[in-house]
């Protein structure tokens, strides 16, 4: 039973046992009838916690004192584990994140869909455990994070840097020395683009005023061995611009693509922005399967390029084709689902609202002489009419790949209307998944179901769901 210590305002719950894991990606205890959210904490830990937030039923706490560690626990390999908000699980092993991962799909199927998880198929773990990500993004900022030893040297201190937001902090930045995401020469770059700013004066973003220069890092890699560096200044002397490409053209002669933006709107998005190339080309190239995909600055493209290519074959290999199908890639990105199974199918109509993935997939379809695709633009809600179906014929089988969000009801209500015989759902978020699958189960039954991960280290989890047609 555990005892509440009050310490002036602080509220400290001795000797809890963690039992679980929390789809969030925290641990789970409980003290009394009140469920305990612990950050960091790892299944078969027994720990003193400290309250930081509380609600009636539940409250939200960080470690104090951990007795006793978990079988489960493992030394984080990064130095800025702890404070970086990516790869907050690396301090459980990966065989423990996999199992966790499955657990919280099943839980999620059978709590929030009724599924039958019975003979639901193990999770798929990611041959790359780190330098997984063919892309990162990172801030420039005046503002750096400062750890409790920057803050008793205070002497000299550099106050720029170039990394990640710190949790909850937009302003914020946590200086990367390391990161063990994504490949070379993606740290060279980065502390090299940091070391020229900081020679030369360049000035790095305040993001809470909007002044400076130097705001975004984009750096992209790919299976080819291809590279493309985005810098986004806010502004800057053209003299300043032409100094850090020509160093990084010089100093960098791997870099396939280098281009830059000019943003002096408040939010650091570009998709409406224009990107000047600087030299080689406007666009990477990645490979699949012997398909090539035009990768453009502002394309999506799954982060994890080889655990992509395993989530396409579980794809595929659901959807069990004969060859003369007709499929509708629902929520298609840049069309590479819908380029991947082209071969194998009579035709593919893919949907997607961002334009310029819409280009991207049919350049791609172009690129790799694939004849029997066609895309279109626009609200899925909007486009997935019973006028579009009318006209383009009812899919024998449906993919849909939807964001975090999940599918409009209007969409879910289409899928219930064409019937197709088989619908495969791939989902980045179990919770959403299961409430369309709710939905779906008024003809549809759940057949096969596969987690896949394609992010080490961090709570999020892919999930494949075949679903066949109630006779
Ligand atoms: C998880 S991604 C899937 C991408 C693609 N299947 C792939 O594997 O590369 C979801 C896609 O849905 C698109 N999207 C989000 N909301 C949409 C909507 N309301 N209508 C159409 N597409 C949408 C996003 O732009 C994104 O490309």
């Amino acid at each position: 039973m555990s005892r509440n210590r009050k310490a002036g305002t602080v509220t400290i719950l001795p000797n809890l046992s963690i039992i679980d894991i929390a789809e969030e990606g925290k641990g789970v205890a409980k003290a009394d009838e009140l469920v305990v959210f612990v950050d960091k904490a790892v299944p078969g830990d027994i720990v003193d916690v400290k309250i930081v937030k509380k609600k009636k039923n539940f409250a939200e706490a960080v470690i104090e004192t951990l007795h006793t560690a978990s079988d489960m626990r493992t030394d984080p390999f990064c130095e800025h584990f702890g404070t970086c908000g990516g790869c907050k699980w690396q301090h459980m092993q990966y065989d423990a994140q996999l199992h966790f991962k499955q657990k919280n799909v099943e839980a999620a199927l059978q709590r929030l869909a009724k599924v039958d998880t019975s003979s639901m198929e193990p999770i798929l773990g990611s041959a790359e455990n780190k330098y997984y990500r063919n892309k990162l993004e990172y801030t420039f900022s005046n503002k750096r994070w400062l750890n409790a030893q920057d803050m008793t040297d205070r002497e000299d201190l550099e106050m720029n840097a170039l990394g990640f937001h710190v949790p909850l902090r937009f302003d914020k930045i946590l200086d990367i020395q390391h990161c063990y995401l994504q490949a070379e020469p993606s740290n060279k770059l980065r502390n090299e683009v940091r070391a020229y700013a900081l020679k030369n004066e360049l000035s790095f973003y305040d993001l809470r005023n909007h002044e400076g220069s130097l705001r975004n890092l984009i750096i992209r890699t790919s299976s080819t061995g291809e590279v493309m560096v985005v810098v986004v200044f806010a502004y800057a002397e053209p003299a300043q611009v032409n100094g850090l490409m020509e160093h990084l053209k010089v100093s960098f002669p791997e870099i396939t693509s280098l281009l830059y933006i000019l943003n002096q709107k408040k939010n650091d998005t570009i998709f409406d922005q224009d990107v000047i190339t600087y030299a080689g080309r406007d666009y990477i190239f990645e490979e699949m399967n012997g398909l090539k995909f035009k990768i453009g600055a502002k394309s999506f493209y799954q982060t994890n390029s080889l655990q992509a290519h395993e989530l396409y074959k579980i794809t595929k290999e659901f959807a069990g084709f004969k060859g003369d199908e007709l499929v509708y890639d629902l929520y298609t990105g840049a069309g590479t689902i819908a380029n991947f199974i082209a071969g194998s199918v009579k035709q593919v109509i893919g949907v997607e609202y961002v334009p310029t993935a819409i280009e991207d997939a049919k350049f791609n379809s172009e690129l790799n002489g694939i004849e029997n695709t066609v895309f279109y633009a626009g609200d899925m809600k909007d486009i997935l009419t019973t006028d579009f179906i009318a006209a383009h014929g009812k899919p024998d089988v449906v993919i849909t790949d939807p964001p975090r969000a999940g599918m409009h009801t209007d969409v879910v209500e289409r899928l219930l209307e064409m019937e197709a015989e088989k619908i495969v759902y791939v989902s980045c978020n179990a919770a959403t998944q299961a409430r369309d699958l709710a939905l779906l189960k008024e003809k549809y039954e759940v057949s096969r179901i596969k987690p896949v991960d394609m992010f080490p280290h961090t709570q999020h989890v892919e999930n494949v769901v075949l679903l066949n047609l109630i006779k």
